[in-house]
């Protein structure tokens, strides 16, 4: 199995406290793997390093073939986080379209696709609504379709059913496990059971040390 993303030795400390100690990690082609961990364990502060919006004060990040402690493109790895980031001036369809088209697609392959994944997510009845215009737990389906509309090779997922019902939950899983069966990798930090439960494999963050759970 290829590695898409290989993590050694990550510290990071935050006003005097070490909330990441020698984390390490792989996640290899065609993993959907959770970390879990209490509030306040670090899970977003591992992402952000993760994801190259924070620097570690020791250690090493590598995504894909890129060169150690390269920023990664947004083609090769994609976040969501917990607070979506949808762009609130474009629909549904365009939102999760933008990711396909910024990186050349065509429109309508974009827009189909779009609302395909919308569909998928039980929303495909809302592709022209606006951000503003839904609930919070449809504007998170529409930060997953987007997070994977344009098939990065790793995406690291923030929460992204913390608003979903049960029967939602099983959609959302079922999208990420097919994304990451063709050719990509996931890492979500989660409070989730029923992701958790679904996952290829969980790790966890105790008192700033990763472990895989048995
Ligand atoms: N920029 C920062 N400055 C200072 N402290 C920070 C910063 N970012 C995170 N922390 C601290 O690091 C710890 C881990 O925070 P983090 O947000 O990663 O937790 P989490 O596991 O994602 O929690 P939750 O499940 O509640 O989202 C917390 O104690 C937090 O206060």
């Amino acid at each position: 199995m290829t590695a898409l993303l290989s993590v050694s030795g990550l510290s990071r400390r935050f006003l005097g406290t070490d909330v990441l100690k020698d984390v390490g990690l792989e996640l290899a082609e065609g993993e959907l793997v959770t970390l879990v961990g209490r509030s306040g364990s670090g899970k977003s502060a591992l992402l952000a390093l993760l994801a190259g919006f924070d620097q570690p004060d020791r250690g090493s990040v590598r995504i894909a073939d890129l060169p150690a402690g390269m920023p990664p493109p947004w083609s090769t790895m994609a976040v969501l986080p917990q607070s979506f980031g949808l762009l609130d001036e474009l629909t549904l369809e365009e939102n999760v379209a933008s990711p396909m088209l910024f990186g050349g697609g065509r429109v309508t392959e974009a827009m189909a696709r779009a609302g395909d994944l919308l569909g998928r997510l039980g929303i495909g009845d809302l592709t022209r609504r606006y951000p503003g215009e839904i609930s919070i737990g449809q504007r998170q389906r529409v930060a997953l379709a987007r997070a994977v509309a344009g098939r990065p090779k790793v995406l690291l997922a923030d929460e992204p059913t913390a608003h979903l019902d049960h029967a939602t939950i099983d959609l959302a899983v079922r999208l990420l496990l097919d994304f990451v069966d063709e050719g990509s990798a996931c890492l979500v930090a989660t409070h989730d059971p029923t992701l958790t439960a679904r996952a290829h494999r969980r790790l966890q963050l105790i008192d700033g040390r990763i472990s895989e759970v048995q």
